[in-house]
C-alpha cells in the first residue's frame, strides 16, 4: 500500500476575489491554472507548509484561515487539501516567482474564465460556494 503525500493549496482570498496561478512546469501541467501551494514536508504541519509555499512561490506573507471541506486525489501518491488563506496587511503583492508564469485575481463571476487543472475543478467548485455565500451575506 502506498503512502499518500498531502499537497496543500491556498484559496487565497482578497476583497471577494480568488487568486489563480498558471503553472509554468512540468510540461504536462504548464499553461493550466491551479491554487498555489505544494507538498507538505515530513514533520511539517499543513498550515505551515501552506504559508511556506506561498512565501516561496509568490513572495507573500499570508496565513491559513480555514480548511475547505474535502480531499481530492491527484496523480498517485498525492492528494489535494485546500485552505482558505489571506494576505497579511503588510504583505507584498503576489508575484509569480516560482512554478508559475501568470497570476489572476478572479471575482466570483470570473472563476471559470481560466483553464483550471482538471483535478482542481472540484476544489474550485467548493471555493465558489464559499464566495457565493460571502457575497450573499454581504448583501
Ligand atoms: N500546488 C498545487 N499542486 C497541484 C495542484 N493540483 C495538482 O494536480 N497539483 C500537483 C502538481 C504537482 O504534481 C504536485 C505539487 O507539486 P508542487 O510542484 O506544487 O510542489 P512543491 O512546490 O512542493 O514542489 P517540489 O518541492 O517537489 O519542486 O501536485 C494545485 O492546485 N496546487
Amino acid at each position: 500500500m502506498s503512502e499518500r503525500i498531502v499537497v496543500v493549496a491556498a484559496a487565497l482570498l482578497d476583497a471577494g476575489r480568488l487568486l489563480a496561478a498558471r503553472r509554468s512546469a512540468p510540461p504536462d501541467l504548464s499553461g493550466r491554472w491551479e491554487l498555489p501551494g505544494g507538498k507538505v514536508e515530513p514533520g511539517e504541519c499543513p498550515e505551515a507548509a501552506l504559508v511556506r509555499e506561498l512565501r516561496e512561490e509568490l513572495g507573500v506573507s499570508a496565513e491559513a484561515v480555514a480548511r475547505v471541506p474535502g480531499e481530492w486525489p491527484l496523480r498517485e501518491p498525492y492528494v489535494l487539501r485546500v485552505w482558505t488563506a489571506r494576505l497579511h496587511p503588510a504583505s507584498a503583492a503576489p508575484e509569480p516567482l516560482q512554478d508559475h508564469d501568470d497570476l489572476r485575481w478572479l471575482t466570483r463571476d470570473e472563476l471559470w474564465d481560466v483553464d483550471w487543472l482538471d483535478q482542481d475543478v472540484p476544489a474550485v467548485r467548493e471555493v465558489a460556494g464559499l464566495l457565493e455565500a460571502a457575497r450573499n451575506t454581504a448583501g
